[in-house]
């Protein structure tokens, strides 16, 4: 039986969990799921989330949100390649440090910026943006200090998936000008070529969600 994954193609986390399923080689099958009409907050979607989130999946009644916990969960079941993240605890502790830094810093920071102007009409708050720039710079520094190629060192791994969800939102509605950081400009563009069908997966979404943060832009 599939795996299903409620999907709303504007979510920088629903396309993290795809674009990780990519990666691990895991065949994922979507149910899209519109916020816009409330798809999320219907009896059934409650029972398996009840913070009434995306993403969330259905593996044959076993219910999982949390976009970060749903990615380690798809290698830990079905994952193959062990350098996607590695068994090794200090490895793997920089891949994990990675997901932490991306949820509760780089993404966290961006939507502050820009859930306000898609759900109340508010124009940017620059003060906003300048904590985006801030984790951005961070980042830069960790590619730096790191030596790259990827997020986490020398092979791509689940963090990197994560990562590019939230960079790829914030480069698509030109919040930040990426070219200012070099380390972070050659990842993206290394991390578009290693992730199988990166524009396939993450494309549309892409687009969509642009869309929707322009329509807020100009209420
Ligand atoms: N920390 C959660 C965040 C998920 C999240 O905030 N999803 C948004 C879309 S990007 C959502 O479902 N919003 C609807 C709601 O909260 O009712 C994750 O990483 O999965």
């Amino acid at each position: 039986m599939p795996i299903d994954l409620y999907f709303f193609p504007p979510s920088a986390p629903c396309r993290a969990v795809s674009l990780a399923a990519k990666l691990i080689g895991v065949e994922l099958n979507i149910k899209n799921t519109n916020l816009n009409t409330k798809d999320h907050l219907t009896p059934e979607f409650l029972k398996m989330n009840p913070q009434h989130t995306v993403p969330t999946i259905n593996d044959n009644g076993f219910f999982l949100f949390e976009s970060r916990a749903i990615i380690m969960y798809l290698f830990n079941k079905y994952g193959k390649d062990d350098s996607l993240y590695p068994k090794d605890a200090q490895k793997r502790a920089i891949v994990d440090q990675m997901l932490c830094f991306d949820m509760g810093t780089l993404f966290q920071r961006f939507t502050a910026y820009y859930r306000p102007v898609i759900y109340e009409g508010v124009p940017f708050d620059p003060e906003k943006l300048k904590k985006v720039e801030e984790a951005i710079e961070f980042f830069e520094k960790m590619l730096e200090a790191r030596g790259g190629p990827f997020a986490a060192g020398s092979t791509i791994t689940l963090a990197d998936a994560a990562l590019i969800a939230s960079i790829s939102s914030i480069d698509a509605i030109g919040a930040v000008d990426l070219s200012k950081y070099q380390h972070v400009n050659n990842w993206f563009s290394r991390c578009k070529l290693a992730i199988p069908d990166y524009e396939g997966v993450n494309g549309g979404g892409i687009a969509a969600f642009k869309q929707r943060v322009r329509r807020g832009a100009s209420k």
